[in-house]
């Protein structure tokens, strides 16, 4: 729990106040204004999950947001708070206004049903404290131009349209790729609003950095439309000639012919020299597809880190891949409901069935830990050789094999 500074308070932000919301954020994070984008883009987080921390002077020091998301999991799916939008003013950080807004953000999302919290963050070191556990990685590659990819068959009959983005006609036919190219991932989390959608294929010209207007590359197999990429190249000549970047913003594609066309068409286009792709899942098709990986670049850092907000309910909305029974103590500082022995018993079908239990513990973590494990990205038995997850070798193998999913959780959209 935690106390705000004297006269400091926690309240709702109301839509004519979402300005000064604008105002400490662009200080947090060192970001200029950018009136033209604000009216080109709607704002993207519902107004009721806006909360600010009002300063004496009545004044905003910090804010933030949370999206109503919903969660793949493993075989299933879970209301999920999407923790976004947080910044304290630089002259009022380290007064323990974050540590006050996540205990707000805890509560509200419990209140409201949601027994999973994400969030993308912004620096690593911040959320753990808080019980959230990273529990995907993603990785961007840089690859050079006309890098060879492996044959698919029937690739060669699918054609390539290019046109510029617009977003009124484009915002829906670019989820719906999304969403059925990310089928079956877990952290896949869905534009659930119009506001998102619109980010999504926003394209404001002081956000550009340099690069063209945002293009868009469909895959159609005849009129059918298997594959959609969101891109722009930021032209460049360099002493030895033409040296542009391909930068591309998201890729979906429906089966492995599709996959393999658009990334052929994105990895050789004319002038350029690199190719920039945007975050992927450690396993994604593009990776083997390689024939060369070696000489591309490769940067993993972690994508997204879960809290569970409510453990019963949030290891039920899941499957697991294999039976189980194994006892759970958990700890958990700031939602105490949710610590102690728990016992997990996995059916053949692979659902899960959570109790209270007095019986020795076979694995003792934090539920930053299980939070970690959540998602199938994490292995147990690692987290034992860490000292994360405490048990014998054959508990630890157990629930490694119970939580992992066939397809490395990720999520491409970035909250
Ligand atoms: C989900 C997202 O939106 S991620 C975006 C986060 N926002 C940013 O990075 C923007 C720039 N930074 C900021 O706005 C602020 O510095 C914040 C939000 C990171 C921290 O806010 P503060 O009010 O200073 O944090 P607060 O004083 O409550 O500190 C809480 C704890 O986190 C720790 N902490 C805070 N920021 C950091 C950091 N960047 N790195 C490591 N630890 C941190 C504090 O040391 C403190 O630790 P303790 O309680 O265990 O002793």
């Amino acid at each position: 729990m935690s106390t705000l500074p004297t006269g400091y308070r926690t309240v709702v932000v109301p839509p004519e106040r979402i300005e000064e919301l604008r105002t400490v954020d662009q200080l947090a994070f060192a970001v200029a204004p950018d009136p033209e984008a604000d009216q080109l883009l709607p704002f993207p987080v519902p107004h009721d999950r806006l909360m600010a921390v009002e300063s004496p002077d009545g004044t905003y020091a910090a804010v933030h947001g949370s999206y109503d998301l919903v969660m793949p999991v493993p075989g299933g799916q879970v209301a999920c708070a999407g923790l976004t939008w947080v910044g304290v003013r630089p002259d009022e950080r380290r007064r323990g206004l974050l540590r006050a807004m996540i205990t707000t953000h805890l509560e509200r999302s419990l209140e409201r049903g949601e027994p999973v919290s994400a969030l993308f963050a912004a620096e690593a070191p911040i959320y753990g404290r808080f019980g959230y556990g990273s529990a995907a990685d993603q990785v961007r590659l840089t690859v050079p131009r006309g890098a060879a990819l492996r044959p698919v068959a029937g690739s060669e009959r699918l054609t390539v349209r290019l046109e510029r983005v617009d977003p009124g006609r484009h915002a829906e036919l670019v989820e719906d790729l999304y969403v059925r190219a990310g089928a079956g991932r877990p952290g896949w989390v869905p534009r659930a609003t119009p506001a998102l959608r619109a980010y999504t294929v926003g394209d404001p010209p002081g956000r550009r950095a340099g690069c063209e207007p945002l293009l868009l590359a469909t895959v159609l197999d005849g009129q059918d439309v298997r594959g959609v990429a969101l891109f722009a190249r930021k032209a460049s000549w360099g002493e030895d000639g033409a040296d542009a970047v391909v930068k591309v913003r998201e890729a979906s594609a429906l089966d492995p012919a599709s996959t393999h066309r658009l990334w052929s068409f994105l990895l050789d286009l004319d002038l350029t020299t690199t190719v920039e792709t945007p975050p992927l899942a450690v396993d994604d098709p593009l990776l083997h597809l390689l024939v060369d990986p070696r000489p591309t670049r490769r940067r993993l850092t972690d994508n997204l880190w879960v809290r569970l907000l409510d453990v019963p309910t949030a290891l039920a909305a899941r499957r697991y891949a294999g039976p189980a029974d194994v006892v759970l103590e958990v700890t958990d500082v700031l939602l105490p409901a949710n610590a102690g022995r728990w016992r997990l018993v996995v059916d053949a079908d692979g659902a899960a069935d959570l109790s209270r239990t007095d019986v020795d513990a076979d694995v003792a973590l934090d539920v930053r830990e299980l939070g970690a494990l959540y998602l199938g990205g994490r292995s147990a038995a690692a987290m034992g050789s860490a000292g994360l997850a405490r048990g014998d070798r054959a508990a630890l193998d157990r629930l490694t094999t119970a939580f992992a999913s066939s397809l490395a959780p990720v999520c491409p959209f970035m909250f």
